[in-house]
């Protein structure tokens, strides 16, 4: 298990230029070599960073399968729908089929919505464990990733690929979200933060030391790589930036 990698850029400008050329170098490299690219991605901060520079990519759009690391369900009209913002801002304007954005169905019962979620991934990972090329991740002001919560019992989901929530202590409360079995074995999981009011929770993740680790101090890919792109005031509480 490798040490998280990091990197600060000089403004909230710059940690979207990393996170979009890290991604897009790692999607251009594994379709060379495997001819497709599997890249979950999340909601909030981390979906603006990611629709800042995709869409400028260089890149072959009909080999990319992505997912999301967690959704919210909800229809895709609400403003929450991680969804329908990457279709706004991404889809919209790369030519990327609706087929291989997989979108979660909002209209089941959040169990079933989560099982339906999981056959799509089955669609490109028939079996075992999945393993992501990259999973593009945030971290909240308590340091939830994901949909997975501090002190959640979806913490230690071992069976599910997508688990259900339905008491999200962050609106709304019903959501879809990867488990820890599967974030921990993608081959690249990247973290972007920006500003002061993540500078707390960064310090405690990366340099807090805490028999209960916080959700984002948990995705530590057994045989793949973490990085955390910062700006520098999320960065400003580090010894390591110092
Ligand atoms: O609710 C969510 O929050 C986290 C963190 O969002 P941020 O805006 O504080 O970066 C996000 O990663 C997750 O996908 C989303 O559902």
């Amino acid at each position: 298990m490798a040490a998280p990698i990091l990197n600060i850029g000089a403004s909230e400008a710059e940690v979207s230029a990393q996170l979009c050329d890290l991604v897009i170098s790692k999607a251009n490299a594994a379709i060379k070599e495997r001819g497709i690219f599997t890249f979950g991605v999340s909601g909030g901060s981390a979906a603006k960073f990611l629709c800042n520079g995709l869409p400028q990519a260089s890149t072959d759009w009909s080999k990319w399968r992505i997912f999301f690391c967690d959704e919210r369900l909800v229809p895709f009209s609400d403003p929450e729908c991680t969804y329908a913002f990457y279709k706004a801002n991404l889809m919209s304007k790369v030519p990327i089929s609706e087929d291989y954005f997989f979108a979660l169905n909002s209209e089941l019962p959040v169990a079933e919505a989560a099982a339906d979620y999981e056959n799509k991934v089955r669609s490109v990972f028939p079996e075992g464990i999945p393993r992501f090329d990259v999973l593009s991740l945030g971290m909240g002001p308590d340091g939830h990733t994901c949909s997975l919560f501090p002190g959640h019992p979806l913490l230690k989901e071992a069976s599910k690929i997508y688990a259900p929530i339905s008491d999200s202590p962050k609106p709304p409360p019903q959501r879809v979200t990867l488990t820890y079995p599967v974030i921990n074995n993608a081959a690249c999981c990247v973290f972007a933060s920006c500003g002061a009011s993540k500078a707390d929770i960064v310090q405690q993740v990366l340099e807090g030391k805490s028999d209960e680790p916080l959700p984002a101090a948990r995705v530590r890919p057994t045989n793949g790589e973490v990085i955390w792109i910062l700006d520098k005031a999320a960065a400003g509480k580090l010894q390591a930036a110092l």
